[in-house]
């Protein structure tokens, strides 16, 4: 980090007033000091090669100079990393330094984060033997091709086909139409020359259901697309730029048998099909990532709240007293309104993950000792949160980019790429609607068992809890509030239940009834995920093991956020608690109360982030506060600037004017 010398002096004054040390708070986030040491030495690391180091910003490249560089750029960090294991034995801690570099998504992001993990869940042995080697040291570079241009969401429906013949023991893969054509896949378009295709399995005739299988669709060589392969790049979308998603059709194309990752189902040589255990265990790797995916929210939440809360705090705009000179944006209560919750909300997301990835680590080794009983609760849970926290991350970085006005809106200060990629999340991995019924499915199951008085899954047990206390009286303190969000979870569960349960005294069948239920299954779903996010939140600050001047600060955080969606969603509580008017008016006053109170140690809670300014990126945000200047000399850059007069003047200005004398 930058040296307080040459801070701007407001910031200066904002680190003087923070009642907690900072340093105390990173580890904390990060899990140990040890952590810290190791992340950091390993940013320095990547950041000291020179050739990661950007000439012009990356919006002044055209599509494909944006795609080379992200190339160019990933190909030197995986040496980096490659020496990184070498030196030390071990992987590079977890750390977000990529996008200091590729600034945007890297090419390479399916590859580490779908394609190899796919080979590791779906694979026998002899399969990871084979290729897992190659697509570690990146001999080979792969995707994860599910996606179709007609079908995304419903994963049963997909075209792509997959047709055993047992006399050469191969599948034939084919896109017999346009919409069942590959489309989304990350690295598909020009960087991959391996991928996980998902296809229908046909043998003899007969549907199997959908399977994984490699197929190498490039020529390690030459790159060329080999023989019955159609494949391409997607073009410009809203952000993922440098992800470079494709395109991928086959034509009657033949690979060995011992393609299809046979870890759960598995077909042998004479077309004999050999189910798995459980079918669903195919969607795994998506799990794991819906898992990941709640981690990255609080990153972007941290990485959005850390520049929107430093520019504030450098920002004057106005008066709160005429008196007095202008005021730091930062000290408008609507402004902190706005801010603190992206701060408060980027914890939450944190001990969600962490608490999520526990229950996958659980599952995960229960299932390998043919254990299942725990899938449905983890892929209920996994699909919920990951689709409130992505769109509810979504729409934190946009406030925070609105609150820093106009600056807010430039390239240069990352928010509206920061936008554009954290939105993303909300479709990809399973678009929220429909992962959030996922969870509905599962909630209505646990309720009807709750009725049947059985013994509930722990992250639903608190629907019999609700059940038996609804007469209790409403309790203005956290854990009180927590109970409130289950009551609210538990009476939209029941409505939506009950709702289903009227449309079929009507006469409908149950799956008319479910859609004709679903906007409040939907809701129910979301309320489920608010209610787990408040307790495993409040739970996280509570056990920390922070010092008595940190663990004040992050209850208030934690309070903040448990207050801000009480008042949020205040109807809901009405109508499903026993909160009354005079409660939520303590608490509105409360919430008010928190707000001032965090605000001296603003800084110093984003400053706890310990995100460095090269991966905020950010003329708004760094470290140092310079922001004027950064605007200018960022300004300065464009090329634009890079002549006095530019040819447009001579070729179209000039020749108007004349003409217009005429
Ligand atoms: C050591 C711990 C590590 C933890 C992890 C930590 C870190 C992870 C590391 C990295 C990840 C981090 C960051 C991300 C990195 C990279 C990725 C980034 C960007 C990715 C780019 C995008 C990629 C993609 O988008 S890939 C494509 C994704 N596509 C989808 O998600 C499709 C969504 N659709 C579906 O999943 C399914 O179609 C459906 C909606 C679930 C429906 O399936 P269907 O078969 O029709 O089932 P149903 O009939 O509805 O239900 C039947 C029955 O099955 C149950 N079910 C469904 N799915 C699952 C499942 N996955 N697991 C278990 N059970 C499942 C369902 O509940 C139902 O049960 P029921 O009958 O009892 O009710
Ligand atoms: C940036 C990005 C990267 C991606 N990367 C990959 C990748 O690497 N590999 C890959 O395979 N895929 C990838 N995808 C594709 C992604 O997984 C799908 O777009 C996603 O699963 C949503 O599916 P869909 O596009 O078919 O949406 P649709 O299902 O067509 O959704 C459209 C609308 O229909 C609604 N809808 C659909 N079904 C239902 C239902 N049953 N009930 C109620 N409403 C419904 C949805 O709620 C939504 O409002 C990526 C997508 C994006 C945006």
């Amino acid at each position: 980090m930058s040296t307080e010398t040459k801070c701007n002096p407001d910031l200066v004054r904002e680190r003087a007033k923070c009642t907690f040390d900072v340093n105390e708070l990173i580890n904390l986030f990060y899990g140990s000091e040890k952590a810290t040491k190791e992340r950091r030495h390993f940013e320095d690391a990547v950041l000291a090669v020179k050739e990661l180091k950007d000439a012009i910003p990356e919006e002044y490249l055209s599509h494909k100079e944006r795609y080379e560089n992200g190339v160019r750029k990933a190909t030197i960090l995986r040496d980096v990393y490659r020496d990184y294991k070498a030196k030390h034995n071990r992987d590079p801690p977890p750390n977000q330094i990529t996008k200091a570099v590729i600034k945007d998504i890297s090419p390479f992001l399916l590859h580490n984060g779908m394609f190899v993990p796919t080979i590791a869940g779906q694979g026998t042995p002899e399969q990871q033997a084979e290729w897992l080697p190659k697509a570690e040291s990146m001999q080979i570079i792969g995707t994860y091709a599910q996606t179709e241009l007609g079908h995304g969401s419903f994963i049963r429906g997909l075209e792509t086909i997959a047709t055993y013949d047992p006399k050469t023991e191969e599948f034939v893969l084919n896109n017999p139409t346009l919409t069942s054509f590959k489309w989304w896949p990350g690295g598909l378009g020009s960087t991959v020359n391996h991928c996980v295709v998902v296809a229908q399995l046909y043998i003899n005739g007969k549907s199997h259901g959908i399977h994984p299988f490699i197929a190498q669709i490039r020529d390690l060589d030459t790159h060329k697309p080999l023989p019955g392969v159609k494949v391409g790049e997607i073009g410009p979308k809203m952000g993922f730029q440098t992800a470079n998603n494709g395109f991928l059709g086959f034509d009657n194309f033949r690979i060995p048998r011992k393609n299809m990752l046979m870890k759960n189902a598995q077909v042998l040589k004479d077309g004999t099909f050999v189910k798995g255990i459980n079918e669903k265990l195919t969607y795994g790797t998506m799990v794991m990532v819906r898992v990941g995916i709640v981690g990255d929210c609080s990153f972007y939440a941290a990485l959005a709240a850390t520049i929107a809360v430093r520019y504030s705090a450098v920002r004057h705009q106005s008066h709160i007293k005429a008196s007095e000179p202008e005021a730091q944006i930062l000290d408008y209560l609507t402004q902190q309104h706005k801010l603190f919750i992206a701060v408060a909300s980027s914890h939450v997301y944190r001990n969600a993950y962490l608490w999520m990835e526990k229950m996958y680590t659980n599952v995960m080794k229960e299932l390998s000792q043919d254990k299942q009983d725990n899938l449905p609760e983890l892929h209920a849970t996994a699909c919920c949160l990951k689709a409130v926290c992505s769109r509810d991350a979504g729409s934190l970085v946009e406030e925070c980019r609105l609150a820093c006005g106009g600056h807010g809106y430039m390239a240069s200060s990352n928010l509206p790429l920061t936008y554009g990629v954290t939105i993303a999340a909300v479709t990809y991995e399973g678009e929220r609607t429909v992962l959030l019924l996922q969870t509905a499915r599962y909630l209505m199951k646990a309720w009807m068992a709750a009725l049947k008085g059985k013994v509930l899954s722990p992250s639903v047990s608190y629907l019999l809890n609700s059940l038996k206390e609804s007469k209790k009286p409403w309790q203005n303190t956290p854990e009180g509030i927590v109970k409130g969000f289950q009551h609210v979870s538990f009476g939209k569960v029941k409505a939506a239940y009950e709702t289903i349960q009227k449309y079929m005294k009507q006469g409908k069948d149950y799956e008319d009834a479910w859609n004709l239920a679903s906007v409040q299954l939907v809701k129910a779903s979301e309320a489920h995920s608010r209610a787990i996010l408040c307790e495993v939140s409040w739970e996280a600050v509570c056990s920390s093991s922070a010092s008595p001047n940190l663990s004040r600060v992050l209850q208030q955080l934690a309070q903040l956020y448990l207050t801000y969606w009480t008042l949020e969603t205040s109807g809901d509580l009405l109508l499903y608690s026993n909160i009354t008017k005079d409660d939520l008016i303590i608490l509105r006053d409360k919430y008010e109360e928190l707000l001032v109170a965090i605000r001296p140690n603003a800084v110093g809670l984003v400053d706890g982030f310990d995100l460095r300014d090269e991966i905020l990126n950010s003329t708004l945000g760094s470290y140092d506060g310079r922001v004027y200047e950064r605007l200018m000399e960022e300004a300065l850059k464009s090329p634009l600037n890079q002549e006095t007069v530019n040819s447009s003047f001579h070729k179209y200005l000039k020749p108007m004017m004349e003409k217009a004398k005429l």
